[in-house]
């Protein structure tokens, strides 16, 4: 059943902390793009400003095309694991994923002057990895890219605030 505007939780709200570039509720230059359910598949919309252009000023950038459709991919992942578990994103012990691949096809110019929607679905998910693939649609509807997304699990160090490069162990 799909959820009304107004009853909406966003995944990228319960990820207490995220500074990310692309999803991160905390980080004040970003994106800050919001993912929601829509039934099986999350979906995220999202309004591109001026400068998220290409060379054509009407034209969205691939580059921030890539960003929203890794990040919602990502957060798509989280949130399956915390609905896998019956728990809302953020509660009790953090789960936690990174990007260990991401594929995009640029299939037609994307429209700027407008909202753009990825829609994405599961297909693939083991204890560790889980694949989601994205549709992404200018604001007329055009299928503009297709994409897919691995997500890894991830350590809590990854979301600790102080960084993650003093965990790891530069000899190894
Ligand atoms: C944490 C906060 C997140 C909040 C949301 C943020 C969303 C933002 C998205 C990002 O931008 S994250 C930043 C960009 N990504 C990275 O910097 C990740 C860099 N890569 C890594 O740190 C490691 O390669 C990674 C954690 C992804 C995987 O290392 P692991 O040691 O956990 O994986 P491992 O080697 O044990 O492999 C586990 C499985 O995944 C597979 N695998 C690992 N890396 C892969 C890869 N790159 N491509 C395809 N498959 C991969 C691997 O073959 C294996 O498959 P099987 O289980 O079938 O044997």
């Amino acid at each position: 059943m799909s959820q009304s505007e107004l009853e909406r939780t966003y995944f990228q709200d319960g990820l207490h902390g995220n500074h990310c570039y692309g999803c991160g509720a905390w980080n004040d230059k970003g994106l800050q793009i919001k993912s929601f359910w829509d039934g099986d598949e999350s979906v995220c919309i999202y309004q591109p400003k001026p400068h998220h252009s290409a060379m054509p000023p009407d034209v969205m950038n691939g580059g921030t095309i890539a960003a929203i459709i890794d990040c919602h991919g990502v957060c798509s992942a989280i949130a399956d694991a915390y609905r896998t578990e019956g728990r809302e994103v953020g509660d009790g012990e953090k789960i936690w994923y990174a990007t260990a691949s991401l594929t995009v096809n640029y299939r037609k110019p994307t429209r700027i002057d407008g909202p753009v929607t990825a829609r994405a679905r599961l297909t693939e998910k083991t204890d560790k990895k889980t694949m989601f693939e994205v549709d992404f649609f200018s604001h007329d509807g055009v299928l503009t890219c297709d994409a897919s997304v691995l997500s890894l699990r991830v350590p809590s160090e990854w979301a600790d605030p102080t960084g993650l490069f003093k965990h790891i162990d530069s000899n190894s």
